[in-house]
C-alpha cells in the first residue's frame, strides 16, 4: 500500500517504537532522502521535517528561487540554521537536502544530536530519479547528467562518514526502503527499540 502523497493518515505506532536520536537522512539528490524519510516517520509514528521544506517556507520561495536570488552560500547558512534547529527541538527523521553533510560543521551538529544514515545510490538510479524534474538548481547546467556525476565522485567521500547506510536498489519501493532502514536503526539500541 503506498502512503506517501495519497492523503492516508499517518497511524502513529501506539508505543510499538522507542525512537532515541532524531534519525537524519543523506545522500545524493533523488536518493529518496524526502520520500523515504517521511515513510519512515510514518512507520515510527514520529514527526518528520524536511531541511528544504523548512527554509522554503520561512524565506516564502522555493530552493530555486533562493540559490537564484541570495545565491547558494545564503542557502547553506539558512540550512546549517535549520538542521541545527530543528535537531534541538524535537525527536523525529530529519530528512536534508544532498549537499547538508559536505559541510563539517553539519556533521559535528548532527552526529552530536543525532544519527545519519546514508541512502545510497548508484548515479544511475540517482539521474532516473532527478532528471525530470527541475527544481534542484545544481542540475540547470548545460550537461546535468555530467554535473550529477561530478557532483556524486565529489560527494561520496562525505557521506561514507554517515553513522549508517543503506543501499538503495532500483527495485526497492520508498516502503521498503524505509524498512531497511528500520533494520539498520534496531541494529544501534541506543537508536531505536521495539517495545515488547
Ligand atoms: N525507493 C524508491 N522507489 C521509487 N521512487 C523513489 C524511491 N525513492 C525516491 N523515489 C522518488 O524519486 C524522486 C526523488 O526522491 P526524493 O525523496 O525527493 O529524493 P531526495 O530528497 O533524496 O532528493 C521522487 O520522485 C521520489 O518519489
Ligand atoms: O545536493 C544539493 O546540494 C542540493 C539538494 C537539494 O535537496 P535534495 O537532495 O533533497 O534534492 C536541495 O537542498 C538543493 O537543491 C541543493
Ligand atoms: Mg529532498
Amino acid at each position: 500500500m503506498q502512503t506517501i502523497g495519497g492523503g492516508v493518515p499517518s497511524v502513529p505506532g501506539a508505543g510499538e517504537w522507542n525512537l532515541k536520536k532524531t534519525v537524519v537522512m543523506v545522500g545524493m539528490m533523488g536518493a529518496g532522502k524526502t520520500a523515504v524519510g517521511r515513510a519512515l516517520a510514518t512507520r515510527l509514528g514520529v514527526p518528520f521535517l524536511d531541511s528544504d521544506a523548512e527554509i522554503e517556507a520561512a524565506a516564502t520561495m522555493s530552493i530555486a528561487e533562493i540559490f537564484e536570488r541570495d545565491g547558494e552560500a545564503f542557502f547553506r547558512d539558512r540550512e546549517t540554521e535549520v538542521i541545527d534547529r530543528l535537531l534541538e527541538n524535537q525527536r523525529g527523521i530529519l530528512s536534508t537536502g544532498g549537499g547538508a553533510f559536505l559541510s563539517e560543521r553539519n556533521r559535528q551538529i548532527i552526529s552530536q544530536k543525532g544519527v545519519s544514515v546514508w541512502l545510497d545510490a548508484d548515479l544511475d538510479l540517482l539521474w532516473s530519479r532527478v532528471k525530470h524534474k527541475n527544481t534542484r538548481p545544481l542540475l540547470r547546467t548545460a550537461n546535468p547528467r555530467e554535473t550529477l556525476k561530478t557532483l556524486y565522485e565529489a560527494r561520496v567521500p562525505s557521506y561514507r562518514k554517515a553513522d549508517l547506510a543503506v543501499r538503495s536498489l532500483a527495485e526497492y519501493s520508498i516502503d521498503t526502503m524505509a524498512g531497511h532502514v528500520v533494520e539498520a536503526l534496531l541494529a544501534r539500541a541506543d537508536v531505536l527499540e521495539k517495545n515488547t
